[in-house]
């Protein structure tokens, strides 16, 4: 393109000195004219001639000017020669006609003169010529110089084109390919994306920028595909969301329309409550009645009221997650009604609650229905008094009273009824009942309105004596509880008679917890029981330790069995006609590693307690069997001897019958000769089983006599039922028959019942030869006692029975002492 420029601008110049030649050459063919016009008028004398000639000096000034400005069109210095030399001709041509035109009279002069003019007209002529024939030479060189020019110009031109068209197709060729493709492809990546095809990617790989754009075009796709993927995922989930509340809130409002709730939304900030119709008919409102807080509050129970209050506060305040309240409200009918309310909060972003919204369900049947459970758990069913959790509970109390109050002093009296079972068994078990429901309201009229009276099952009461002066209060109370319940109940019709045995605890330093004094008013009671019944008996140290004791016992009573510590001894039993030891009775006795020999009193009841009077009586029967079916083997006694074996009521059982009829099978022993002492209270403690395992018995061969007899509660009616052998009179009725004439007349009816209704008799207790004197007068067949002998042990039997066969050594009344 450079060279292009330079040859184009050479050739302008070419034809720019062309177009100055060009005027120079007018210029000369002017002057050549007026040269031309000279000459003529030179030779045909015109008067124009001087004017002419000065048209010939301002062409060849002008010519002169031409020449100088082509100065530089001509490239030889020869041209500006002929120029100087053309002037100097113009001057002399000028001079010659100057003298020409002033030359007179002087024909040939004038000749002269025209002719020398003319000749240098001629020369001046023929130079012009000249110089316009080399002029036009140069033109024409020129020109052909010019042209070359242009043709090379063209040529330079049209290979410039080429070469620039070439480079074009490279450049664009370069192009497409570092930008156009790439263009192309982000162009398309981006129509992609922006069609919705999220996540296209320009898999081509760019080295240049355009590869970092492909790149981050390819991550942008990525993240707005993800993007789109969460949101749409979110968007299915806000759906879902949405559905779900929607849902939650059909079914809400369902509920609630179903669940019969009123609902109730609350406008803090206006201090206003929307309750539904629902909410105000749940209270026999009407549906235009008010929408103030205070419909609701003031209804509310005074007592429960600032309750209510402090938990909506406490909920407005957010100490509270959620806002539940059960209370009492007034019912249009005047009646008050228990609703239980939940709400919730709407709160600012400061945490301030603007608005808060619930739901009221009325709960009074509930709360009857609690009420009532609360009442079941906490009172006897049959009673309606107190149980002993609630005993418990207001015994808590009195001891918190009493830290309190160093002078608050109180009782406990723990109530046993004495022979209840008895009655419950003879008379039914609604009889039992009513004698319960009938002991604990009278024992209510006997105590203070503040006092509790609870029953804690079956025939046991606990009376809790608050604010005493002392024990003589306690006392008195006991008193007065058993001066009045033994005046008779009229239960179904009969008469009833009841007693209690009674435990008293007062309250004392010593008492830590409140069940230790239901405990020591317990062992007191225990302790009437034991000392006679229908008594009351207050708690001291001693008692204490005789449970104490009583476990210890208990223990080593499990051991004892273990070890085979136990022993029977055998009391002997006269036969009152033939004046014979005819049997004996089996006592056991416990020969106790440290204590010695231990009787009957101390552990008997401690075994029926626990249940280890099973093993004991089992192993006792045995011992008693062995011993008999030796003794008979030996033929020891006159007739074959009888053995006498107590049994208590726990040993009472059908398993009995299984024991010893492997004992009969087992043993050689004559029929009739065990023979089993059962007491009044065993027998009617369960009066028919008692018939059946009694018929039994006898059925094998057993014999079965009534022990203590007089001491419990016989039922007459029932005792001819009973295939009972004999009757045996406790020995406090005989002790004192030499004494006290009743006593001999209830051995006198004893004797003469047992013979009515088939019975031998035979006294216990026989110390003395008065009673046996009287015994025997009596007509009683059998006689046990000291006067003839204590019980003695197994190997001392025979000896007795030799010395009673030696006729030297005749029996008398405690000559076997
Ligand atoms: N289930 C079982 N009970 C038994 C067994 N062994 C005895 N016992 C029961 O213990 C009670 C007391 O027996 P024990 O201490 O042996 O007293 C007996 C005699 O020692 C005593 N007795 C006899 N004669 C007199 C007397 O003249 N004076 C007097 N103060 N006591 C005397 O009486 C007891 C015998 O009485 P009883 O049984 O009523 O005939 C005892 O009563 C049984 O209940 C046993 O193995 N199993």
């Amino acid at each position: 393109a450079g060279v292009a420029t330079l040859n184009i601008k050479t050739t302008t110049q070419v034809f720019n000195n062309l177009l100055k030649l060009h005027q120079i050459e007018g210029l000369r063919h002017g002057l050549m004219e007026r040269i031309l016009k000279v000459q003529s008028d030179l030779y045909t004398v015109h008067t124009s001639l001087g004017h002419n000639l000065d048209s010939i000096i301002v062409n060849v000034s002008h010519l002169e000017t031409a020449a100088e400005e082509c100065l530089s069109c001509h490239h030889r210095p020869a041209v500006a020669a002929e120029l100087e030399e053309l002037q100097r001709l113009v001057e002399e041509f000028k001079g010659a006609l100057s003298f020409y035109i002033t030359a007179s009279a002087n024909r040939e002069r004038i000749d002269l003169l025209k002719k020398e003019a003319a000749l240098l007209g001629n020369r001046l002529l023929y130079n012009t010529e000249q110089m316009s024939f080399e002029a036009g030479a140069n033109i024409e060189r020129l020109t052909t110089t010019a042209l070359i020019e242009v043709e090379r110009a063209r040529w330079i031109l049209f290979a410039t084109l080429l070469l620039s068209g070439l480079v074009g197709v490279l450049v664009a060729r370069h192009l497409s390919r570092s930008i156009t493709r790439p263009t192309a492809e982000l162009v398309h990546a981006t129509r992609c994306i922006a069609a919705g095809e999220l996540g296209y990617a320009i898999e081509t790989q760019f080295d240049d920028e355009f590869g970092e754009l492909a790149s981050n075009l390819n991550s942008m796709s990525a993240s707005l595909k993800s993007g789109y993927t969460k949101l749409q995922q979110e968007i299915a989930e806000r759906r879902l969301t949405e559905a779900a509340l929607l849902e939650s809130q059909e079914r809400y409002a369902l509920a609630a329309q179903g669940a019969n709730d009123g609902l109730w939304d609350w406008d803090l900030r206006a201090n206003r409550i929307h309750y539904s119709p629902r909410w105000k008919a749940m209270l026999g409102l009407q549906d235009e009645q008010g929408a103030a807080p205070a419909v609701w509050l003031e209804r509310v129970h005074p007592d429960d009221r600032r309750h209510l209050e402090a938990k909506i506060n406490a909920h407005i305040d957010g100490q509270t997650t959620h806002f539940e309240s059960e209370f009492r409200i007034l019912h249009q009918d005047g009646s008050y009604r228990w609703m239980l309310t939940r709400g919730l909060a709407v709160r600012e972003v400061t945490g301030r609650a603007y608005r808060m919204a619930g739901s009221q369900t009325e709960i009074t049947e509930r709360k009857k229905a609690e009420e009532q459970l609360l009442h079941d758990a906490f009172h006897d069913a049959l009673t309606d008094l107190p149980n002993r959790a609630l005993f418990k509970n207001r015994l808590q109390q009195v001891f918190g009273a009493a830290q309190r109050n160093g002078d608050f002093a109180f009782a406990v009296l723990f109530l046993d009824l004495d022979r209840f079972k008895l009655i419950n068994d003879s008379l039914g078990h609604l009889a039992g009942d009513q004698l319960l429901i009938a002991v604990g309201k009278r024992m209510l009229g006997v105590v203070r309105p503040n006092d509790t009276v609870a029953r804690l099952g079956g025939d046991e009461f606990a009376i809790l004596l608050q604010d005493i002066r002392g024990l003589d209060d306690a006392i008195h109370i006991a008193e007065r509880i058993q001066k009045e319940l033994p005046k008779p109940f009229t239960i179904g019709g009969h008469e009833v008679f009841s007693t209690a045995s009674i435990g008293i605890s007062l309250h004392s330093a010593g008492h830590e917890r409140p069940e230790q004094m239901l405990r020591d008013a317990d062992l007191a009671m225990y302790h009437a029981k034991a000392n006679g019944k229908a008594r009351y008996e207050i708690y001291d140290a001693r008692m204490h330790a005789d449970t104490v004791t009583h476990m210890r016992v208990e223990n080593d009573l499990r051991r004892a069995i273990e070890r085979k510590e136990f022993q029977l001894y055998y009391q002997p039993i006269l036969s009152l006609a033939s004046n014979r030891i005819t049997g004996f009775e089996a006592l056991i006795r416990w020969q106790h590693p440290e204590r010695g020999l231990m009787a009957p009193a101390e552990f008997i009841s401690i075994a029926e307690e626990t249940g280890l009077i099973t093993p004991m009586g089992q192993w006792a029967l045995r011992e008693a069997c062995s011993k008999l079916s030796q003794w008979q083997r030996h033929g020891l006694g006159s007739v074959p001897l009888t053995v006498n074996l107590n049994l208590s009521g726990k040993e009472f059982t059908p398993a009995l019958l299984q024991q010893i009829k492997e004992l009969l099978q087992e043993m050689d022993i004559a029929p009739g000769t065990l023979r089993l002492e059962i007491t009044e209270s065993t027998i009617m403690g369960e009066p028919e089983s008692s018939a059946f395992l009694l018929h039994q018995l006898k059925a094998m061969g057993i014999g079965l006599q009534i022990d203590d007899f007089g001491t419990g509660y016989s039922s007459l009616s029932y005792l001819h039922q009973f295939p009972i052998d004999a009757l045996k009179i406790d020995r406090s009725f005989v002790s004192m028959m030499s004494i006290d004439r009743e006593n001999l007349e209830i051995i006198k009816t004893i004797v003469n019942l047992a013979h009515n209704l088939g019975m031998d008799v035979i006294a216990e207790g026989v110390e003395k030869p008065e009673e046996l004197r009287i015994l025997k007068q009596l007509g009683c067949e059998y006689a046990q006692g000291f006067l003839i002998s204590r019980p003695i042990e197994a190997d001392s039997v025979a000896t007795l029975i030799g010395r009673e066969a030696d006729p030297d050594n005749h029996l008398h009344a405690g000559s076997l002492r």
